[in-house]
């Protein structure tokens, strides 16, 4: 494993939220994929027992990138997994075989309710995740959208945020984590890649809006 998957990954399994922040090519995105395919694993999920996690993408290049890293690494479960992206009449819906019965959405908030926005994430999701009420902006991102989409058991507790690499625009990032819940688990890395910060440290870069940066 990597060092910010060896930090993040059993505060995750555990069932804790957690918050990650590391350079490039780092090992971020199976710092979460790893934990949600073990969750849903765990719980029995199958097609058919509807959406069990929801992967909120701020790009749609990341959203395909973050499908294509779940339909390889999930190659041998049968979960399905969906990609929704776009906004207005744009969206567009990948599924692994089984129909719009989807238990892993990865999809684009910010360009479906692109209106709703303030800064670069929605303020419906930066206004919801606080409430815990995700299911229901997933459920208004979706409505009229695809409408045979199974909402039974959407559940969005616990999350884990990725954040961009460490050079990119924090915004999204910054009020996605400033969403989640208070006691979300931070780990970050130094620009090299090889040390952990202290969670003071990266909460107070958190709430100043300046990001983790290299020293
Ligand atoms: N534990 C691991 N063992 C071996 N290879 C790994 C491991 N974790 C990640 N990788 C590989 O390292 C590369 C980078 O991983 P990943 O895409 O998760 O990093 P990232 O930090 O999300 O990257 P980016 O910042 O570019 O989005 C990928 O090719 C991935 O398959």
């Amino acid at each position: 494993m990597t060092e910010i998957q060896t930090a993040s990954l059993p505060h995750a399994l555990a069932g804790r939220d957690v918050v990650v922040g590391a350079k490039k090519r780092s090992g971020k995105t199976l710092a979460f994929v790893v934990p949600v395919l073990e969750k849903l694993f765990r719980e029995r999920y199958t097609p058919g027992r509807g959406v069990g996690s929801i992967i909120l993408c701020p790009t749609r290049e990341l959203a395909c990138q973050t499908f294509e890293v779940f339909k390889s690494v999930a190659r041998h479960h049968s979960f399905s997994i969906g990609l929704l992206t776009g906004g207005g009449n744009s969206v567009d819906l990948e599924e692994k075989d089984h129909g719009n019965d989807i238990n892993i959405l990865v999809c684009t908030p910010s360009e479906t309710l692109q209106e709703k926005r303030e800064d670069s994430l929605p303020a419906a999701v930066q206004g919801l995740i606080p409430d815990n009420e995700l299911a229901t902006t997933v459920s208004l991102l979706l409505d009229g959208k695809i409408s045979s989409l199974s909402r039974r058991t959407i559940s969005p507790q616990p999350m884990v945020a990725r954040r961009p690499s460490l050079h990119g625009d924090m915004n999204p990032f910054h009020s996605f984590s400033r969403g989640m819940r208070k006691s979300a688990i931070h780990h970050a890395m130094d620009g090299e890649g090889n040390r952990r910060r202290s969670l003071p440290e990266v909460e107070e870069e958190l709430a100043g809006g300046g990001g983790v940066r290299p020293r």
